[in-house]
């Protein structure tokens, strides 16, 4: 007979398959793979969603049916909070291609985030700085709490020439919004998928949503204001000189009468709030899981020092150029990727008919590439569930590429689709994990016997409680005086 709809477990009428779903999504995902297969179909309340749980899958789906899977579902929260003019969840269209082009060549292209470098090494010695501190004071780090503000740090003072002054500075003031944004967002909206309740507000989300952008709103523009006036007086924004940063540079898009599509003041503080939600969490979720993959496993961490001893010694920190001669912290950070994937589902919608693997997937149906699973296959991976670097050493493992030739390890996405701050992250990623792993040796709080690896639900894949540990300093603190 012919096969039309791939396999699932059997829906209500109304609410499809919501009364299956726990509150981590793809944790449940898996778990039906495991029993229905690789492909299923799922409908949650009457949106019709397939989820993928294998590379062949995903490279079918993302490049073969890449066209057809180029959109991304849209929600109310995300309308409301992003002035329905977000560039993550644009439509494949001109505006996106503009902003894309724009993301590659100019925003976070190699030539602009070199410009940067210099800021993130500050960052990062004064992120070092403190943790030296709280070790003198023979204080426990709450390591979770320090990497976001890192990561924030990072990102806002490229875009818009701000960071955290610790208390209520805009950057602190953008973090706690951008962390309300996540949440948000993250969250099912039963109004949405549930036809009847359409026109209902039941979880008060439609309400929040305008409150979070009533707020970023006030945030955003009296940043933009600001830079405007600095602006006609001659000046710009960038902290670094003669460095423009990423405000300058959409100001200048949006002031020039020569773009090749509209770019309003939305289109910016949308843009603006893509990075910050995009480009903070990820970096943050991913370096905590790794600390917390080498406390659990001390002989990669010392394995890793020894090979930053050798390659740097102990008179220098490691810097972002060091990557390439450091191939075991590489290898950290993609098996990191592979058990901890921080975007755990890729999640796009289909805005045609087409045919996978002999089933028919109707258009607007909504696909998950269920990352989390694909790292723990055991038909994939010797051992999944090992934290073992050394497999990225070994030939023909794979590699992370959003051009589409490996589909083993997606943590970026893939194609047209994928990351455009790949590089941003990469680089942040391994300047972090490197130095905390060359500065300081890594313990549990005295009584703790093993590191919590639970998992908190949402649209990232976070740990659920805070990360804090003892710190033994390993160089001396002169090496992070700065640059
Ligand atoms: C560890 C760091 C990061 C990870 C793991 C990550 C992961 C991802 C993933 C999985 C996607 C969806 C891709 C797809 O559907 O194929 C994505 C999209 C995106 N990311 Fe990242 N990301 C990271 C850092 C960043 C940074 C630093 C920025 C910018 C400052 C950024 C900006 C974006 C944007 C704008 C999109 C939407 C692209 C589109 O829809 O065309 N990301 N990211």
């Amino acid at each position: 007979r012919r096969k039309t709809r791939p396999p699932g477990p059997l829906a209500l009428p109304l609410i499809g398959h919501l009364h299956l779903l726990g509150p981590k999504l793809h944790h449940t995902f898996h778990q039906f793979s495991q029993r229905y297969g690789p492909l299923i179909q799922l409908y949650l309340g009457s949106v019709p969603c397939v989820v993928a749980s294998t590379p062949e899958l995903a490279r079918e789906f993302l490049k073969t049916h890449e066209l057809d899977f180029s959109s991304r579902k849209h929600s109310t929260a995300i309308d409301i909070v992003t002035y329905d003019s977000s560039f993550a969840f644009a439509p494949y269209g001109p505006y996106w291609k503009f902003i894309k082009k724009l993301c590659t060549y100019e925003l976070l292209g190699a030539r602009n985030l070199s410009h940067f470098q210099p800021i993130r090494a500050l960052e990062v010695n004064s992120f070092l700085r403190i943790l030296y501190e709280k070790t003198e004071q023979k204080q426990s780090v709450n390591v979770t709490e320090e990497l976001v503000k890192l990561t924030s740090n990072v990102i806002s003072n490229m875009m818009l020439g701000i960071r955290c002054s610790g208390t209520e500075g805009e950057a602190e003031v953008a973090r706690t919004v951008i962390r309300e944004v996540t949440q948000i967002f993250g969250e099912f909206d039963v109004s949405e998928i549930v036809w009847f309740c359409k026109n209902l507000d039941l979880q008060g989300i439609r309400k929040r949503s305008e409150d979070i952008r009533r707020r970023y709103d006030a945030l955003l523009e009296k940043i933009i204001s600001d830079r405007e006036r600095l602006r006609l007086r001659g000046g710009g924004g960038g902290g670094g000189g003669e460095v423009k940063d990423f405000l300058d540079m959409l100001l200048d898009v949006m002031e020039s009468e020569k773009s090749e599509v509209e770019f309003t003041r939305e289109h910016l503080k949308a843009l603006i709030l893509d990075f910050f939600t995009a480009g903070t969490d990820t970096t943050a979720i991913t370096t905590e899981w790794a600390i917390a993959e080498l406390i659990s496993n001390p002989n990669v961490l010392k394995k890793a020092q020894e090979e930053m001893d050798k390659v740097i010694g102990s008179q220098r920190l490691l810097q972002e150029s060091d990557a390439p001669n450091l191939p075991y912290l590489n290898a950290i950070i993609k098996e990191t990727f592979r058990l901890h994937p921080p975007i755990p589902m890729l999640t796009r919608k289909s805005i045609s008919d087409v045919v996978v693997n002999g089933y028919t997937i109707p258009a607007k149906t909504l696909l998950f590439v269920n990352l989390w699973s694909m790292g723990r296959n055991p038909n994939y991976w010797e051992n999944p569930m090992e934290f073992r670097p050394e497999r990225f050493l070994e030939k023909g493992t794979g590699s992370i590429d959003v051009k589409g030739q490996h589909f083993e390890l997606l943590p970026f996405g893939t194609g047209r689709r994928g990351c455009p701050g790949m590089l941003l992250g990469m680089q942040e990623l391994f300047s972090i994990i490197g130095a905390m792993v060359q500065c300081f040796d890594w313990k549990l709080p005295d009584g703790v016997k093993s590191v919590d690896m639970t998992e908190r639900p949402g649209l990232t894949a976070p740990r659920a409680n805070d990360l804090v540990c003892q710190l033994v300093p390993r160089i001396d603190p002169v090496v992070v005086s700065g640059p």
